[in-house]
């Protein structure tokens, strides 16, 4: 068939998006794949459908596949691109929708400046329910946050890093770092994503405080490997430090590929995230 997309990016971390609503769309984990590599397919960190909702009360299904061609829960910079073609594609003429995701409801909203603001939802901070399997581990108290100890196994030695466990709907292990450029992202990045307490694998965040409203953050994310920024990673690490004591809301996140901002009241409140999300080219590919 041939399949029409477009290609969209938040804050550099980029999206094929795909209309399913007019499109019949019914691919292997193989299929998406391809749609997720740069050399053999379009190239994207993730590929985002958009589908008819399941549940009353919302507009749309938003379902989300890593590069690797696994689907995930949640996305926060696909959120952003969600609305935006849902509204560039005359799919809806509200710039406030309600998206169903396997994570829950999310509540995206295109601001009349042409950036974005989603409520997230609540963070989960029960590590059980990240999921982190905590059994057996002595936790370090911060504030009101837990740190939890893992253990990476580096080339016959092992190091231990303190990470946060906070689900965003999708799983994330976030550690501070003094920074972020010359943070082993890429070396430990991949032990904490497949480490045993985290049975789903995890998004590994590293982020620098620079002061109580500003950090600096890169985050090895689960089924791709680094992106440019991460939105659930965002939210995730301005939660972790909030709970800290760390950091004040409303907190600036600088990516590599550009910045977020991240408001949240505290436990039990939603979490909101602002940021960019633009179109770049639309095309078709035989699959
Ligand atoms: N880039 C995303 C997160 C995408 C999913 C993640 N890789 C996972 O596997 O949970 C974002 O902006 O939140």
């Amino acid at each position: 068939m041939k399949l029409k997309f477009t290609k969209m990016h938040g804050a550099g971390n980029d999206f094929v998006v795909i209309d399913g609503i007019n499109q019949h769309i019914d691919f292997t984990p193989a299929q998406w794949q391809l749609l997720g590599d740069r050399r053999f397919g379009v190239g994207a960190d993730q590929i985002l459908l958009v589908e008819k909702p399941s549940q009353p009360g919302c507009d749309f299904r938003y379902r989300i596949f890593n590069a690797d061609g696994g689907e995930v829960e949640q996305c926060g910079n696909g959120s952003r691109a969600f609305v935006k073609f849902v509204s560039e594609k005359g799919l809806t003429d509200r710039r406030s929708i309600t998206v169903e995701t396997k994570a829950g409801v999310i509540a995206p909203r295109l601001e009349l400046d042409g950036s974005i603001t989603v409520d997230m939802g609540a963070p989960v901070l029960d590590a059980a329910r990240v999921p982190f399997d905590a059994e057996g581990l002595q936790g370090v108290a911060q504030g009101a946050d837990t740190l939890w100890p893992l253990v990476l196994e580096l080339g016959g030695a092992k190091e231990s890093v303190l990470v946060s466990a906070v689900s965003m709907g999708n799983p994330h292990a976030v550690q501070i770092v003094d920074d972020v450029d010359t943070a082993p992202v890429e070396l430990t990045g991949p032990l904490i994503e497949h480490h045993a307490r985290f049975p789903n694998r995890v998004n590994a965040g590293f982020m620098q405080v620079v002061d109580r409203h500003h950090v600096r953050l890169r985050v090895f994310e689960r089924g791709v490997g680094e992106t440019l920024a991460c939105g659930t990673g965002a939210c995730a690490a301005a939660v972790a430090g909030i709970r800290r004591g760390l950091l004040d809301s409303p907190v600036r996140v600088d990516a590599r590929g550009g910045q977020l901002s991240i408001s949240w009241a505290g436990a039990g409140q939603p979490v909101w995230l602002t940021g960019p999300a633009v179109t770049v080219f639309e095309g078709e590919i035989e699959l």
